[in-house]
């Protein structure tokens, strides 16, 4: 076995170690399907030099289009990956022009006019535009995330290493003139060399965004109430300290409403503690259903929510909390379900302005003292507070 040929075996290699590792790694989060792309990328690259380097000829040169189309292929997936991750669309239809011209103009170059270094300059350019296309769509959709920035750096890395890459088959001094010169010649490691540097940093980058990724799924469920889907206590009081001081710096009105479900308990004996669990599924859905992306809605206990409503006023605070009792009570008025007892659910307001040194932890105070005055006063109602 000469060394030539276990350089040779380099790039394949790594392609199908990295291939593997993103395999597994899909199988254990098979949600995350970019995972799986991108494993499926690093194989059809490690085909493509498989093809060129390894395999005996097949008939009229076939094995080198075969190599070219699995290699171009095979980088166009992985750069795609990250799209799919940001759920970014993907340039179908350039990339697929694309390939097909690269593919049609690199036969003609192999068996109607045979010319290495014409089809050497063609799988180039078609790979440069492979990893640009991508790119360009990636910049233009990509959060300001710190994964976001990296994938976006380590492909603009990518194409420059595909940019310069050509430019050393014409500085070379041994030859591209013959396919014997050419598995022998500087040019050649510098392809392996290349993709191998490509192959990692892209790899790493996207293992990078995926373990990102899952910290932030970890987090947000640590913050998240399962049953409502709403934020919990802790969650809630983090970003409603957060709405606070920015309504306070920007020195306008927060609103907070804090709802109770009605005799709860009673919901829970007569039609039992799932029926109870879907009770509370509703309302979440129904006061997300009313939120915008502005206001801070969490379940704080098991029956009673906090609503924070950031730069809001009298009147819309008003209007949110009645279609909020409304649509709540209508949604079991004539549910033949809920026969004896309907759920309700009672609401107290308190707005930011009465004091100006307010804190959350006062204003829950006070939004607990108009919910308990809304309870003595029939339950099923909304209750401002008053000093
Ligand atoms: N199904 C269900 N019930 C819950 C959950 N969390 C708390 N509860 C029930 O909610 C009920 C709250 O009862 P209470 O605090 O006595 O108040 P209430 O019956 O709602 O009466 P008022 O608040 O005075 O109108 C209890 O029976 C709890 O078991 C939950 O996650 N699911």
């Amino acid at each position: 076995m000469s060394g030539q040929f276990l350089i040779s075996l380099l790039s394949p290699t790594t392609g199908i170690i990295l291939f593997a590792a993103f395999f597994v790694l899909w199988l254990k989060k098979r949600e995350l399907s970019y995972i799986l792309t991108a494993s499926l990328g690093y194989l059809l690259t490690a085909f493509g030099f498989l093809f060129q380097d390894t395999f005996p000829p097949w008939l009229m040169n076939a094995q080198r289009i075969a190599s070219n189309l699995c290699f171009l292929l095979g980088v166009a997936t992985i750069l795609v990956a990250p799209l799919q991750r940001n759920k970014i669309a993907i340039p179908w239809i350039s990339m697929s022009t694309t390939l097909l011209s690269a593919m049609a103009i690199l036969v003609w170059f192999l068996l109607v006019s045979p010319n290495l270094v014409a089809r050497i300059a063609v799988a180039s350019i078609a790979l440069n535009l492979m990893i640009f296309l991508p790119l360009k769509q990636f910049s233009s959709g990509m959060q300001n995330r710190f994964s976001d920035r990296l994938l976006l750096w380590v492909m603009i890395f990518s194409l420059a290493i595909f940019i310069i890459r050509p430019l050393m088959a014409f500085w070379t001094p041994d030859g591209t003139d013959t396919y014997n010169a050419l598995d022998q010649s500087t040019y050649w490691g510098l392809v392996h060399f290349s993709f191998i540097v490509m192959a990692i940093t892209m790899a790493i980058a996207l293992m990078v965004s995926v373990s990102l990724d899952l910290m932030d799924d970890l987090k947000k469920e640590a913050i998240t109430d399962s049953l409502s889907k709403l934020s919990n206590r802790r969650g809630f009081e983090e970003g409603a300290e957060q709405a606070l001081q920015r309504s306070k710096t920007n020195a306008t009105i927060s609103v907070l409403l804090l709802a109770d479900l009605d005799r709860f308990k009673s919901i829970n004996d007569l039609y039992g503690h799932g029926t109870g669990d879907r009770v509370i599924r509703d309302f979440g859905q129904i006061i997300q259903s009313l939120s915008d992306n502005t206001t801070v809605a969490g379940r704080i206990g098991g029956e009673e929510f906090a609503i924070l409503l950031p730069e809001s006023s009298h009147e819309s605070a008003q209007a949110f909390a009645d279609n909020l009792r409304e649509q709540f009570q209508q949604l079991y008025l004539d549910n033949p379900e809920f026969t004896s007892s309907t759920p309700t659910t009672s609401i107290g307001l308190v707005s930011s302005n009465q004091n100006t040194e307010t804190t959350l932890s006062k204003m829950l105070n006070q939004a607990d003292k108009a919910l308990y005055s809304a309870k003595n006063k029939g339950r099923n109602r909304v209750q401002w507070y008053q000093d």
